[in-house]
């Protein structure tokens, strides 16, 4: 059976990376909206309530609006944004999240992808909420530095340009510390308060890397590093898209320094456990326009129409 698909925001930066990875399966049939109507509601109806499987690649307000448009009860959504990424009744899109995650999205009409800082993050803590190694009143920070195709097609236009000197050296952002990717990442880690997150933009295109402190003392137990490492290998021992980098992987091309474009082109995510006995940090890297937007949502869809789960993907 061919299954139509229809991307909602063809045109922008995801969709286009969508429809660029759909191009490669020749047994699915795509729906393409005529651009001068790409934001006509009628339109977009018709298309999304004739796919068997629509993308949205939308800002928030827009993918609520397509969601509402839909009356097909056969119609299944893998929604990129951040709308419905804590609401009733849709999965969230992280199939590595535990043993029972890929059942429940291939079983789900409403699939929402992660945020790309917060699949990292989750990544991140998830295993080690897990085993126990930190509480869920344990004080979280996270600082994540990202490529600018992050932003979207109005942060690449400006950071590509524009002459601006600001631009040119990383800039930290949503400095009131109420980013939109917290209440998936307290959510999803089952933290009890909301982590310190403060991302940072840089000018390179993309990659994107999340970095967790871990202090020691703060632990439930004495976990050495490698135990640590430990946990993350035995959680994610299973997982094709997450790798574990160990003791003596190098984490970048140069020694001594952390490459946090290594996972580009991938939808694989790294996580590295550095540091030494008595302090710890994990650092998880992966693509924000694979494994943090693209790359998930292909994998999802995979899963939900049965293909293998890594068609069209690179680890
Ligand atoms: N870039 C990234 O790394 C990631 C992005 N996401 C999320 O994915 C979604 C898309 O992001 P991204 O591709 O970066 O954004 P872009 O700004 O690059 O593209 C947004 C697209 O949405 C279209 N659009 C906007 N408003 C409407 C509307 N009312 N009706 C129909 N189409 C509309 C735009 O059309 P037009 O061509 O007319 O401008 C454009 O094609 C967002 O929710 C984003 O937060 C998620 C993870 C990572
Ligand atoms: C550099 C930059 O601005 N990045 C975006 C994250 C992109 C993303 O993951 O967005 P969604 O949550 O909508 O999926 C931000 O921090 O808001």
């Amino acid at each position: 059976m061919s299954y139509k698909i229809y991307v909602d925001g063809q045109s922008g930066t995801t969709g286009l990376q969508i429809h660029e990875r759909l191009s490669q399966y020749s047994d699915l049939e795509l729906l393409t909206i005529d651009p001068d109507k790409r934001r006509d509601p009628e339109e977009r109806k018709r298309l999304l309530n004739e796919a068997d499987l629509v993308f949205l690649c939308l800002p928030d307000e827009a993918a609520r609006e397509s969601v509402a448009l839909i009356d097909n009860p056969n119609t299944r959504v893998i929604d990129a944004s951040t709308a419905h990424r804590v609401t009733d009744g849709w999965v969230y899109g992280l199939p590595e999240y535990d043993q029972a995650q890929r059942d429940r999205i291939r079983n789900s009409m409403r699939v929402a992808v992660t945020g790309c800082h917060a699949a990292a993050s989750i990544l991140s803590l998830k295993p080690l909420r897990e085993a126990g190694v930190i509480a869920g009143d344990y004080p979280v920070t996270l600082h994540s530095i990202t490529g600018y195709s992050g932003g979207g097609k109005n942060m690449i236009e400006q950071y590509e340009h524009s002459e601006d000197d600001f631009l040119t050296s990383p800039r930290h952002y949503a400095l009131g510390l109420q980013h939109k990717h917290l209440p998936e990442i307290r959510r999803y880690a089952d933290l009890q308060a909301n982590p310190v997150f403060l991302p940072i933009v840089s000018n390179f295109y993309q990659g994107l890397a999340v970095t967790l402190p871990l202090h020691k003392v703060l632990c439930s137990s004495q976990y050495s590093i490698a135990d640590i490492r430990e946990v993350y290998r035995r959680y994610y021992d299973q997982q094709s898209f997450v790798r574990v980098l160990g003791q003596d992987d190098s984490v970048g091309v140069e020694p001594g320094f952390f490459d946090v474009q290594a996972c580009n082109g991938t939808n694989r995510a790294d996580i590295a456990v550095l540091g030494n006995d008595d302090q710890v940090v994990v650092i998880t890297r992966l693509d924000n326009l694979g494994k943090g937007a693209s790359g998930a949502a292909i994998q999802c869809m995979n899963i939900m129409l049965g293909f293998e789960e890594d068609r069209s993907l690179k680890q």
